[in-house]
């Protein structure tokens, strides 16, 4: 079953000489549980398309379908409800919030939608991340990949339909990302969560079940693997 399908998605910048084709024409389907990387030199597409998928920017034509909702087409307030509520972003920028400790900032999001934060799965996600023993550490006690192992249990505690992260190692060193990421997937695996993450290193993209290559805006390549 597909979880996130994109149809013949555009979007531009600009107009006339000036314009600038980030994404022209990009279809894909992505199954619900799967993991996917996607790869492609900078200035891509990857980004923009990232963002589109999750609704935080508007595409010039084109659809994008989450849990079977076309989110193209809800008002601003659907949109901000549906995505903090089905959608989880993951950031190179942890953006942990600076007073508050690292279980306070996991179940903050689910607190501000007002629901009831289900805390044998928060501690079960925060066990795989490893983090159990940092939960009152506030961010500024924490290393790099340990912040960022917060961020990702953040995002995987509001069990959203489907997880977009950006380059999420991109300031950890290759051994660091390669374990956070490790963690990502293993969490991923364990609770049949939906991974779409963006990448530049290639040896972190063979993680993915499959990798999407965008180049100037189109998908050049999608493999399985
Ligand atoms: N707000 C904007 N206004 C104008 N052009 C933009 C805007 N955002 C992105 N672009 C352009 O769209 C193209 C795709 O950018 P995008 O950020 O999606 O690439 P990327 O593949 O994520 O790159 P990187 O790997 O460097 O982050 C680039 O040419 C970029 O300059």
């Amino acid at each position: 079953m597909s979880i996130l399908k994109v149809e013949n998605l555009k979007k531009y910048y600009g107009s006339g000489e000036s314009q600038v084709r980030a994404l022209d024409g990009v279809n894909l389907e992505v199954e619900k549980g799967s993991f996917t990387a996607i790869v492609g030199t900078s200035g891509s597409g990857k980004s923009t398309l990232l963002h589109m998928m999750g609704g935080l920017d508007i595409p010039t034509s084109g659809s994008v379908e989450v849990a079977g909702r076309e989110i193209s087409k809800m008002s601003d307030d659907e949109l901000t409800i549906f995505r903090r509520r089905q959608i989880g972003f993951v950031f190179q920028a942890y953006n942990l919030v600076p007073i508050l400790n690292a279980y306070e900032n996991i179940v903050l999001p689910i607190q501000l939608d007002g629901s009831k934060v289900d805390r044998e799965f928060v501690m079960e996600v925060v066990e795989i991340m490893g983090i159990g023993k940092k939960l009152k550490n506030m961010p500024n006690q924490l290393s790099g990949g340990e912040q960022q192992r917060v961020a990702i249990a953040r995002a995987l505690a509001a069990k959203p339909a489907i997880l977009l992260a950006d380059e999420p190692t991109g300031n950890l060193d290759t051994r660091t990302s390669q374990d956070v990421l490790g963690l990502l997937k293993t969490t991923g695996e364990r609770f049949g969560q939906t991974i779409v993450m963006i990448t530049h290193n290639e040896e972190i993209a063979q993680l993915a079940d499959t990798i999407i290559r965008i180049e100037d805006g189109k998908i050049a390549e999608s493999r399985w693997q």
